[in-house]
């Protein structure tokens, strides 16, 4: 595999997922796949989860781990082509790539979505600027439209706590006082359809995803019919996709409670606002995977890795 750009690039999530099982008993068992091999975490965006689960994951495939906030410590990067740059951008991602490339053997990168141009934020100018300029495998560690590690650890604690070969999972839209991006859902939705669920996405109305993403989905806008006999419920706030980053006045009570939750188990990528997104019960209670979610996302980041090294 040359990049981990989006859930795409997976080629069996059966496989993966239960080599990633695997490699949970024994995590360094690779501990010479990356003697020698370095890997550089850009962030143009805030992490806790990904940056620390991604470097413990190169850490235990024997790899050297660079590691940079480019948002707040890089010169300002220039992504357009034939532009003069008289100013505020020093450096023109030509250049960036390029340098990058020579220091490290593989770049992993996170830029969020700025929400106020969609265009823009479409054509992923921090993640495929690097996969156009850099000359080696690039890793999205949440991009403007995808968070596929992060949809890779939810697909590994799905497979580890489902009671049935085809659970109920329901992707329903929760409160919060800031825009927020579309890249977890969408990744969520994409891996969705790679396994077997009965899949719901449940959101207010003017909540609609990209509509080329969820093609094929059930949506229900009724939160308790959705939830009806669910099995994982996985709760995630994004802004209006058609009012492109907007947050719409039409929310009404769709905080997750353990009264909605029932016997399901509950999921949310973290970080998660309190009593806002979910009731402190539900995420204090057995219920919860969000942690379990957490640890996983080191073993996703350390199966990509391993395929990205051995084909290197
Ligand atoms: N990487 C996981 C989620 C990152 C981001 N959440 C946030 O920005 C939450 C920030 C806050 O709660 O203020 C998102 O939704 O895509
Ligand atoms: N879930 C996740 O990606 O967390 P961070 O934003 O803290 O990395």
């Amino acid at each position: 595999m040359k990049h981990y750009l989006s859930v795409n690039d997976i080629d069996s999530l059966p496989m993966w997922v239960s080599e990633a099982i695997t490699l949970k008993q024994n995590p360094t068992a690779y501990k010479d796949l990356g003697e020698q091999k370095t890997i550089c975490l850009l962030f143009f965006s805030n992490s806790l989860r990904t940056r620390l689960s991604t470097q413990k994951a190169a850490m235990n495939l024997g790899m050297d781990v660079m590691v940079m906030n480019f948002g707040s410590e890089g010169w300002q990067l220039e992504f357009e082509d034939g532009v003069t740059m008289d100013q505020g951008k020093a450096e023109h991602i030509k250049e960036a790539a390029q340098v990058v490339s020579q220091y490290c053997d593989v770049v992993a990168i996170r830029a969020f979505a700025g929400l106020k141009d969609k265009e823009k934020d479409e054509a992923e100018v921090v993640l495929n600027g690097f996969k156009q300029h850099a000359s080696i495998p690039v890793v999205n560690m949440e991009s403007s439209v995808g968070h596929p590690l992060q949809a890779l650890a939810d697909a590994i604690t799905v497979k580890e706590n489902a009671i049935t070969a085809k659970p109920k999972i329901v992707l329903s839209w929760a409160p919060h006082p800031r825009a927020l991006p579309h890249a977890v859902p969408n990744s969520f939705i994409e891996m969705m359809k790679l396994q077997d669920a009965e899949f719901v996405i449940t959101h207010p109305e003017g909540y609609e995803l990209n509509p080329k993403i969820t093609a094929g989905c059930t949506i229900e806008y009724d939160q308790a019919k959705a939830m009806e006999n669910v099995d994982f419920v996985y709760a995630k706030n994004w802004s209006s996709y058609s009012n492109y980053g907007a947050i719409l006045d039409t929310e009404n009570n769709w905080m997750i409670t353990q009264e909605k939750l029932g016997s399901a188990k509950f999921m949310h990528c973290l970080p998660v606002r309190r009593n806002v997104v979910v009731e402190d019960a539900v995420l204090d209670g057995s219920q919860s995977l969000v942690l379990e979610q957490a640890n996983n996302r080191t073993f996703a980041a350390q199966i990509v890795l391993q395929k990205i090294l051995e084909s290197l």
